[in-house]
């Protein structure tokens, strides 16, 4: 955990974040403070900004104004520190289908620089913490969808890195699997004590995997808070369903360009 002074320093903090491509502008003034150790949703229709801000905090975009803080190295000046302490699980392949998930993960403890004395024992506990030790030395390509999820996660986390990114883990799931993948991302908080930001669409993974919430909606934070203050305050019978509606105007259904979608449909498709 970061401390200056006594004081718990937030693990993502961004302050009037703007990316713009061109005339549009993709994330407008975005401001967020995500508490170290917790589960943070981004959540919003296709298009809202949610992978945008993703890639500025991930380093892999630079912000057009504002600024951000990740496990408190600043993402413009201090990239490098940023990525030393950051996991990414992007919603496109990350994994080999031709390699065993093993391998796959040696291949990622190397990129990472794992000291080689570490590399097996972290291999063997990732495995372990995302339940795939028992199908290690198969073929990826005969993982199901839930599984290569799971192995993108454990290869995200074999530096320990203080804070994880991910962008839709769940999408194309079916909910099963998507429970699965819940289970050993809460267990990846206990046993690292990692601080984990995600995307999703999906309302009911928000509800009960997140600690807090921020709703996107074109660009900018339309609400923020855990989902049981967000509910409050709709109405007593609100579901988190409601909120979405209630601050976007739409359904998780509708929103974002063709191209969006399409891009949505071929994650989904690749791991179905
Ligand atoms: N490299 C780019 N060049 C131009 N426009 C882009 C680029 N990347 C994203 N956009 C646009 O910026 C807006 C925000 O996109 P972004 O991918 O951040 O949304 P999102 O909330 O992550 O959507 P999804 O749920 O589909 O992943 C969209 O209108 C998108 O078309």
């Amino acid at each position: 955990m970061t401390t200056t002074g006594g004081q718990t320093v937030p693990a993502i903090e961004t302050f009037g974040l703007v990316r713009r491509f061109g005339s549009l502008v993709a994330v407008d003034r975005v401001s967020l403070s995500v508490r170290t150790g917790s589960i943070f949703g981004l959540l919003g229709p296709n298009g809202a900004g949610k992978s945008t801000t993703i890639k500025m905090l991930t380093t892999l975009l630079p912000p057009t104004e504002g600024g951000a803080k990740v496990a408190g190295f600043d993402v413009v000046r201090r990239p490098r520190e940023v990525r030393r302490r950051i996991g990414y699980v992007p919603q496109l392949l990350s994994a080999d289908g031709a390699l065993t998930g093993y391998e796959n993960l040696l291949i990622f403890a190397k990129l990472y620089g794992v000291p080689r004395s570490q590399r097996e024992p972290r291999i063997w506990q990732a495995l372990a913490l995302m339940g795939l030790a028992d199908a290690a030395h198969a073929l990826v390509r005969q993982y199901s969808g839930g599984m290569i999820r799971r192995l993108e996660i454990a290869q995200a986390v074999l530096h320990r890195p203080a804070v994880l990114f991910m962008d839709e883990p769940t999408v194309g799931l079916d909910p099963v699997a998507r429970r699965a993948v819940w289970e050993h991302v809460r267990q990846l908080r206990q046993h690292f004590g990692a601080t984990i930001l995600l995307t999703t669409h999906y309302m009911d993974e928000a509800d009960e995997l997140c600690d807090e919430v921020a709703i996107m909606h074109r660009g900018r934070v339309a609400a923020v808070g855990t989902p049981a203050e967000l509910k409050a305050a709709i109405g007593p019978e609100a579901t988190l369903d409601d909120v979405f509606v209630h601050h976007t105007g739409s359904s998780i259904e509708t929103g974002g360009s063709y191209r969006d979608a399409l891009r949505t449909r071929r994650t989904a498709r690749r791991l179905g």
